[in-house]
């Protein structure tokens, strides 16, 4: 998926830690060339620390606003606020700035950012350090079809980017957003439950993750639904219906359903940055 064709503009990363420097990272492989990149961090060392593996400069929020063409802000919902205050008086106008927060909607942004300023809304997802990132993109009152083309191009250089109304924003967050760490989520479990029927933690864990990829790229490639390359896998009396009998007794759709629709909610909960 990674390509290089990110356009030659200065790109400033605003709270570079977990996700920021996934994005970093893909962006760089993809061929963005480091001196078009700034970091910022609450931590002068994590900056330092950034500009000496990525060859990217560090600097301050208000030097970013100053110098940067486009702004990913990723810091945490609940440090939005701090950071539009640190922002909004250096905020050159013109600028694209692209919020990776979960839950706050654009029109927030464009409440606190000098008038006029485009922003658009991105959830991406951790997968964008494998160059197969999911990210859904959703464009603010001032951002033009020019905008969200940088703002995919950044994206799609790392993955995937869908374009969706910000109303579904929330919704996409539970899935794409928190997905991965579902399916971390059970890969750990089963692995455990290899453990249970005897096999050594190392061997559980490389059955179910080859058993995953299978799977993954099965799902992705073979144009099947889910229904029917699960029951391809379900023999008449055999092993995988005792287990599938034992997830529904348990209730693990349900709960899957619910889990997602709670991500959801707490997606609307921190639309103004809340706790
Ligand atoms: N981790 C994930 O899978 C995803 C996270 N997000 C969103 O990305 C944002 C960041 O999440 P994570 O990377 O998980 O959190 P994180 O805590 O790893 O990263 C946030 C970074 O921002 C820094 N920071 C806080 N205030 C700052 C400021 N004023 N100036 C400069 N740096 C500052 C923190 O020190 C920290 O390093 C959140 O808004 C989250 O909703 C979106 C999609 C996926
Ligand atoms: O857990 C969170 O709030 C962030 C947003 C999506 C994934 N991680």
């Amino acid at each position: 998926m990674a390509s290089s064709a990110v356009h030659p503009q200065r790109i400033a990363f605003l709270g570079t830690g977990k996700i920021g420097e996934a994005l970093l990272s893909g962006l760089l492989r993809a061929g963005k060339r480091p001196a078009e990149v700034l970091v910022t961090a609450r931590r002068p060392e994590r900056a330092a620390e950034l500009a000496d593996r990525y060859g990217v400069t560090a600097c301050t929020n208000a030097e970013a606003a100053k110098l940067a063409d486009t702004l990913i802000l990723a810091v945490k919902p609940q440090d939005m606020g701090a950071l539009m205050e640190e922002l909004g008086p250096h905020l050159v106008p013109g600028r694209l700035v692209i919020s990776a927060a979960a839950g706050i909607p654009t029109r927030w942004f464009e409440a606190r950012l000098p008038a006029g300023t485009a922003v658009v809304r991105v959830m991406p997802n951790t997968p964008v350090l494998v160059d197969e990132g999911m990210s859904v993109i959703s464009a603010g009152s001032h951002a033009t079809e020019e905008h969200l083309r940088r703002a995919e191009e950044i994206f799609a250089s790392v993955g995937k980017a869908l374009r969706l109304p910000e109303a579904q924003q929330d919704a996409a967050t539970a899935l794409s957003g928190s997905g991965p760490a579902y399916f971390y989520y059970l890969v750990e479990a089963m692995t455990d439950a290899g453990i249970l029927l005897g096999l050594p933690r190392q061997v559980a864990h490389d059955l179910i993750v080859q058993s995953a990829i299978g799977a993954s790229v099965m799902l992705r490639d073979s144009g099947e639904h889910p229904v029917k390359l699960r029951e391809a896998v379900t023999s008449p009396a055999g092993t995988t219906i005792a287990a599938i009998r034992e997830l529904e007794n348990h209730g693990v759709r349900a709960a899957l359903l619910g889990a997602l629709e709670a991500a959801r909610d707490r997606s609307r909960e921190l639309a103004s940055g809340g706790k």
